[in-house]
């Protein structure tokens, strides 16, 4: 049995290593040659994961061709990459293990629908939840949403992956999942902004609490099932991210709330904070559906330099009162 990952990223590398400690072979395709070298020869990802020992079993290369041996590919790239890297795949038709947490910019299209385009014979799940990567790669407990259509696939990847420490939840609701996860970033910079800029703890768990009610909306207009937003990979990944600057959309909220610009934020940076992707293409899909989300429109205004945070926080104070629900 080979698994393939895709994407030397840190959750890429969390995930070989999952795989690997359930005795699969694993074969990790990276885009950088200096992670393919150093994984081969020093069982280290000095770039991405740099204080995790790795599997031996995980064998990394740059040829995608390589991975035409695998039985089932975990795809771990960056959202806005995935319809290239789905187009180069060896083969069409082997399942794919959608990782990425995002929607994609230009067609507003969630992860399955874009992986559907390329690959529309390969059986297609997601993967989302509360999972840190140098958490996960440490051992350390958690547990995750794995979403598959054809419930038994679902279930025997979910048994596939699932380790003493990592629990998946098989379910067949995927645009549930992938909306969770994809949302769940740009409310996490929105928390992040609210503790650089010093709003409290109160303000903090009143913000987690809106957005799940904008998670929520967006996800049952697009039609995700509620009882998965509220779930591992919508409420669980939410909690999680919005509480850590261990989260990267946290830590990059938090450089906005204490007045630095967006542009400086995001210059230079290699790891992904992918909520600054999605803000844009969000609040587009979200007016598409004729849903209102106050918090993503502020975080993508903070993004794009239209707004200040003294504005920002000041026009979402300054809303008029509403009912709760
Ligand atoms: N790091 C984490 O704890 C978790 C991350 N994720 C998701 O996994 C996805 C990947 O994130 P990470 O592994 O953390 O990435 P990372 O931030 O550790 O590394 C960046 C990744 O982007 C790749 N990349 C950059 N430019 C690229 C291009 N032009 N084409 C293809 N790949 C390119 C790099 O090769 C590298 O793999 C994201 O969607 C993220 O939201 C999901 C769960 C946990
Ligand atoms: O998705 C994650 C944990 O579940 C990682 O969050 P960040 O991308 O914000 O670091």
């Amino acid at each position: 049995m080979k698994i393939g990952v895709i994407g030397g990223g840190a959750w890429g590398t969390a995930l070989a290593q999952v795989a690997a400690a359930g005795g699969d072979r694993v074969r990790l395709w990276a885009r950088e040659p200096e992670v393919v070298d150093a994984i081969n020869a020093t069982q280290r990802n000095p770039l991405f994961l740099p204080d995790v020992a790795l599997s031996p079993e995980i064998r990394a290369t740059t040829e995608i061709g390589a991975l035409g041996e695998c039985d089932a590919i975990l795809v771990v790239t960056p959202a806005q990459h995935l319809r290239g890297i789905c187009a180069q795949l060896p083969r069409h038709d082997t399942p794919l293990i959608l990782c990425a947490k995002g929607i994609e910019a230009g067609t507003r299209k969630l992860m399955s629908e874009t992986a559907r385009d390329t690959c529309p014979h390969a059986p297609i799940a997601v993967l989302s939840g509360p999972t840190f990567a140098h958490e996960v790669a440490a051992g350390l407990p958690t547990a995750i949403t794995l979403a598959c259509e054809d419930e038994a696939l679902g279930q025997s990847l979910a048994r596939r992956l699932a380790r003493p420490s990592f629990r998946p939840y098989a379910s067949t609701d995927v645009i549930g999942a992938e909306i969770g996860g994809a949302v769940k970033n740009v409310l996490a910079i929105a928390c992040g902004v609210v503790e650089g800029a010093g709003l409290g703890q109160n303000a903090r768990a009143s913000l987690i609490s809106r957005g799940f009610a904008e998670m929520t909306r967006f996800g049952l207009a697009r039609g995700a099932r509620a009882e998965t937003l509220a779930g591992l990979s919508g409420l669980g990944d939410l909690v999680l991210t919005c509480s850590s600057t261990s989260s990267r959309n946290f830590s990059l909220g938090k450089g906005l709330g204490q007045g630095r610009a967006a542009a400086d934020l995001m210059a230079d940076r290699r790891t992904v904070a992918e909520g600054a992707f999605t803000a844009p293409v969000l609040i587009e899909a979200a007016r598409e559906a004729g849903v209102d989300m106050p918090i993503a429109e502020a975080v993508d205004a903070l993004l794009a330099g239209r707004a200040d945070v003294r504005a920002v926080i000041e026009g979402m104070l300054g809303r008029p009162l509403k009912r709760e629900h």
